[in-house]
């Protein structure tokens, strides 16, 4: 048989789900529970022979737990009272039912629920082991027996067997066979008595003759204590194996639990007595017996003693048959009773002490009973065969699961490895994105306010078109601003085959293109700080956008006005299909001023390169820089430049010598509000508002050419002369001899020129200087007109233009040192200035228009800022910063009081000098308030120590011939103040 713990009994029942129906009642249940000892006392009556003798009872039990010695007081100096504490105490008068039912019964009942259980009797001789044994034995199996009744579904075999062990021989109490039995020891059952008789009690009343056998099988002997005084120590053991009963022979499986046996043993221990020898007055037989009897007592004791204090250590069980049979019984598998019993009897007072001493040792022992079942070897097989198989299936699931963990591990990881590249990806791509963003907005943001970003598209170039390979571009590139506001009409391509040999030529390449855009849109001088990146491949499905721009292009150019510059200025010019590698022009040397603090960008600011430009792109009024309208100037015709340039509103009749070219009058045509010019209508023969100037019936006829672009030119050496008269006469005419000498006819051209030569004949005043200008700029033909007022007229010209100047300064926020600056170079002594002059207020009326209006998109782009109101404010802020800074270093503190009572500052107010940068150039009419200001900044940034030609020159507006060879001149554009 094989057998099985209480925890693997756990697990069966787990798996069969209670199949097996094993009651688990008390300490049962499979899980091994540890419980002490159940401890009780017995205290019987006063027998006989003891009140015979006159033993007094001086134990008492106070409860049902304690016992208490109660002597007199003359003992109590011998034996003082002492109280014990049980988990039972019976008194004399408590019946052995009672005793059973309170001390022994639940242990007596744990063997049907599987669990070892022994009750013990000890005590010493005649003090009523025996006597209470037999009833507890009777009650127990009478009980178990009910039980057993009473749970059918089981099926319960019963075992008894009954042994003693006299004088250290085990003795088999059913067999008539004296033979002492050996001791085995079995590896699952532990110590076993080797051939021991086991009956199978038929029922109870079989049962109780084998009890009556064992009875009367039991050494016995008269003692001086007890005449029938046991002389060995009794076991008797009911086995009770179980199993379920309504399996059996239902099937095979079945059939294996039926096999399954659920065994326990009820063991009923009647030790023999303990006495002093003394005491029983043995001697011989009875006294070896005793000796034996003590000795097994002894052990016992010592075994209990051990096992109180724990199972730490060696515990004797070995040392006497008696503790080695019982081993299982005391504090290992098994709930345990004992019951000691003693006898009240004075004269035992020692005896009675001992054996609740051992009782208190004995409470101390801990047990710990579990469920004991049992196996045949063929169940055992087959149970072990299911486990195994339980035990694979278990393992293929691990194994499977592990598989699939495995795998899904792995195809995790792969996603995690492909999210995490492909969050690298989209980091990178999202950085690229916004890195281009960014540049289209810079590029966007430098186009200005010009074009708002939301209209425009830059279409792509497509790789073929463009091809940078890190050290040239070549081939032809397209690169088209589509202005949607205009719905398409007004797309400009700049098609240019160029080569460039460096990434800095790229980026020329690329300014010029935005030069040519911007000077045909809005004709500001401050070129677009464009990079190479912020151009972008132009897609095929946009060539049908840019083969249109091509188109129009191409008809554009035939309107082109090729305005030809010096030599030196020719060397970038832009010719529609040339391929020509052109490199990039030196830019142009900047002055240096000994403004410290201020803001000036001038060297940032690139050169406008472009020469080429579509006229008929400017329509919404164009706005050049000084520098680059005079470096035009020097070369070509001056008035119709500047009238390109700065167009004249026309509405207010105003006329300031100068030509009018055709995009100025679309200019005019758009522009209802009055201007500040005021000029007398009779004196300009103007082209009526709303018309072009090709319609005007009163344009001159006859106007000699030369050539396609080009006025004709009468000679070198021959000067121009002209009247003021004259000049203002025909100078519409004379301005849109460019526009429409396509359509004018050999008549009107030289209707043209007899109008230049009646002009010629009427000149009165001819100055030197004069001459000298019209000779310095190379008109390149006969000037049929006026280009400067005559000096009669100049005066009172200049004041009109100066004071309209003064008042558009201050509308505009100009800079007060390039008000400075023009107010000492343009004094009015020089009818040559009014060029200047005309120069200044068309800008000025530009930006006052576009200020007013808050017309973003034509707003003048100054180092890649839009000009605005408020930059230009805040410019000014700076400016007066600046100047307030600049006034403790020029101007002594002397100097500085001076100047304070001067302007009205109280020399103890606080920022005085900031007072005084304050309300420079605020006052408009009063123009000693202006020349005051004047002075003072000129003396701030250091203008008296120039020559007046040096300041011309530096203001770059000088049309005097070039000395020594025509050095090169310094710009300075008002912006960069
Ligand atoms: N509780 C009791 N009530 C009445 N009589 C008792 C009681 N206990 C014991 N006796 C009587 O005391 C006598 C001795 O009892 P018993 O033989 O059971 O003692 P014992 O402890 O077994 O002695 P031994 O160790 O010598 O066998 C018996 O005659 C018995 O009837």
């Amino acid at each position: 048989m094989g057998t099985m713990s209480g925890n693997e009994l756990s697990s069966w029942e787990k798996k069969q789900d209670g199949e097996i129906g094993i009651p688990t009642g008390g300490s049962g249940g499979g899980g091994a529970k540890e419980e002490r000892i159940l401890v009780s006392v017995r205290l019987r009556p006063l027998n006989e022979k003891e009140i015979r003798n006159g033993d007094l009872s001086d134990w008492d039990c106070t409860n049902d737990t304690t016992i208490v010695f109660r002597n007199n007081l003359q003992e109590r100096f011998l034996f003082p009272p002492i109280a014990y504490t049980f988990d039972r105490v019976f008194s004399c008068d408590s019946s052995t039912r009672s005793v059973y039912e309170e001390s022994a019964k639940e242990i007596a009942l744990s063997a049907v629920n599987g669990i070892n259980s022994s009750i013990f009797a000890y005590g010493q001789t005649s003090s009523g082991k025996t006597y209470t044994m037999s009833g507890i034995t009777e009650y127990s199996i009478a009980d178990i027996y009910d039980y057993i009744q009473k749970h059918d579904e089981r099926s319960f075999v019963l075992k008894f067997s009954a042994m003693e062990i006299y004088n250290e021989a085990v003795r088999d109490l059913l067999s008539l066979d004296p033979t002492p039995l050996r001791l085995l020891d079995d590896p699952e059952r532990g110590t076993i008595v080797e051939k021991l008789t086991e009956e199978t009690p038929r029922d109870w009343n079989h049962l109780k003759q084998l009890l009556s056998v064992c009875e009367a099988q039991r050494q016995i002997g008269e003692t001086s204590l007890n005449e029938s005084s046991s002389r060995s120590h009794q076991i008797l053991r009911l086995t009770i194996e179980s199993s379920p009963r309504h399996f059996l022979g239902k099937n095979s499986s079945s059939t294996i639990y039926a096999t399954v046996l659920n065994f326990f043993d009820q063991n009923f221990v009647d030790l023999a007595g303990s006495e002093r020898a003394s005491q029983a007055m043995s001697a011989g037989t009875r006294l070896k017996e005793g000796c034996h009897i003590n000795r097994s007592l002894l052990t016992l004791g010592t075994v209990i003693r051990k096992l109180s204090k724990g199972r730490n250590g060696h515990v004797p069980y070995r040392d006497s048959k008696l503790t080695r049979i019982l081993q299982n019984s005391l504090g290992t598998n098994a709930r345990t009773a004992i019951i000691c019993t003693v006898s009240p009897a004075r004269s035992y007072i020692e005896q009675s002490r001992n054996t609740l001493l051992f009782a208190s040792c004995a409470k101390q022992v801990v047990t710990s009973a579990h469920v004991n079942v049992v196996m045949s070897d063929k169940a055992l097989v087959k149970h072990l065969q299911r486990e195994l198989t339980r035990l694979e299936d278990e393992l293929r699931l691990a194994d499977s699961t592990s598989s699939t963990v495995s795998v899904t591990e792995t195809l995790l990881k792969a996603k995690d490895f492909q999210i995490k590249k492909m969050e690298k990806e989209i980091n990178e791509l999202t950085q690229q994105r916004d890195l281009a963003q960014s540049r289209l907005q810079n590029s966007l943001q430098s186009v200005g306010d010009h074009y708002d970003s939301r209209h425009w598209e830059i279409h792509e170039s497509s790789m073929s078109n463009m091809i940078y390979d890190g050290n040239s571009m070549s081939e032809t590139s397209s690169i088209c601003y589509h202005d949607r506001s205009f719905n398409a009409a007004k797309s400009l391509s700049i098609m240019t085959s160029l080569d460039y040999a460096n990434d800095n030529n790229v980026s020329d390449l690329l300014r010029n293109l935005e030069a040519k855009h911007h000077r045909s849109s809005q004709a500001s001088h401050c070129l677009l700080p464009m990079n190479t990146t912020d151009f972008v491949v132009r897609d095929e499905k946009e060539d049908a956008i840019v083969e249109k721009s091509l188109e129009e292009f191409e008809d554009l150019c035939k309107e082109v006005h090729c305005i030809e510059m010096d030599e030196s200025s020719m060397s970038v010019s832009m010719n529609i299909g040339d391929a020509t590698p052109r490199p990039p022009p030196p830019s142009p040397p900047i002055l240096e001023d000994d403004i410290d603090d201020y803001d000036v960008q001038r060297k940032n600011v690139p050169q406008v390169q472009s020469v080429r430009y579509l006229s008929n792109h400017l329509t919404e009024g164009t706005v050049c820089t000084l520098e680059e309208q005079l470096q035009n100037a020097k070369k070509m015709d001056v008035k119709r430049n500047l009238n390109e340039l700065f167009p004249l509103p026309l509405d207010s009749g105003r006329s300031s010598g100068l030509g009018r070219s055709r995009s100025c009058e679309r200019y005019i045509v758009q522009s209802p509000s009055p201007s500040p010019w005021s000029v007398d209508d009779q004196e300009c023969d103007n082209t009526p508002p709303g018309k072009l100037l090709s319609d005007f019936p009163g344009r001159p006829k006859g106007l000699l050419r030369r050539g396609p672009h080009t006025i004709d030119y009468d000679g070198e050496g021959e000067h121009a002369t002209f009247s003021g008269e004259a000049s203002q006469t025909c100078e519409s005419r004379f301005s849109t001899k460019r526009v429409d000498e396509s359509d004018m006819s050999e008549e009107e051209i030289s209707s043209s020129h007899d109008c230049v030569e009646e002009r010629n004949a009427g000149v009165d005043v001819q100055t030197n200087k004069e001459k000298d200008v019209v000779r310095d700029v190379h008109v390149g033909l006969n000037l049929g007109e006026s280009l400067f007022p005559s000096p009669a007229r100049w005066p009172v010209e200049f004041g009109k233009q100066q004071r309209e100047i003064i008042l558009l300064w201050k509308e505009c926020n100009v800079s007060l040192i390039h008000r400075t600056y023009f107010f000492h170079l343009f004094k009015g002594d020089d009818p040559t200035d009014s060029i200047y002059l005309e120069v200044e207020l068309r800008r000025l009326v530009f930006l006052n228009r576009t200020f007013n209006n808050g017309d973003a998109f034509k707003a003048p782009v100054e180092d890649g800022c839009t000009v605005t109101p408020a930059s230009s404010i805040r410019a000014l802020r700076r400016e007066r910063v600046m100047l307030s800074r600049k006034m403790s270093k020029i101007f002594s503190s002397e100097e500085r009081e001076a100047i304070y009572h001067q302007w009205g500052i109280a020399l103890d107010s606080k920022k005085r000098r900031m007072q005084l940068a304050s309300s420079l150039w605020t006052g408009t009419e009063d123009m000693v308030h202006i020349r005051e200001s004047a002075t003072i900044i000129a003396k701030l940034i250091g203008l008296f120590q120039q020559g007046g030609q040096a300041l011309k020159e530096m203001f770059g507006l000088s049309f005097t011939p070039q000395r020594g060879g025509g050095g090169r001149r310094r710009s300075f554009g008002w912006r960069h103040l």
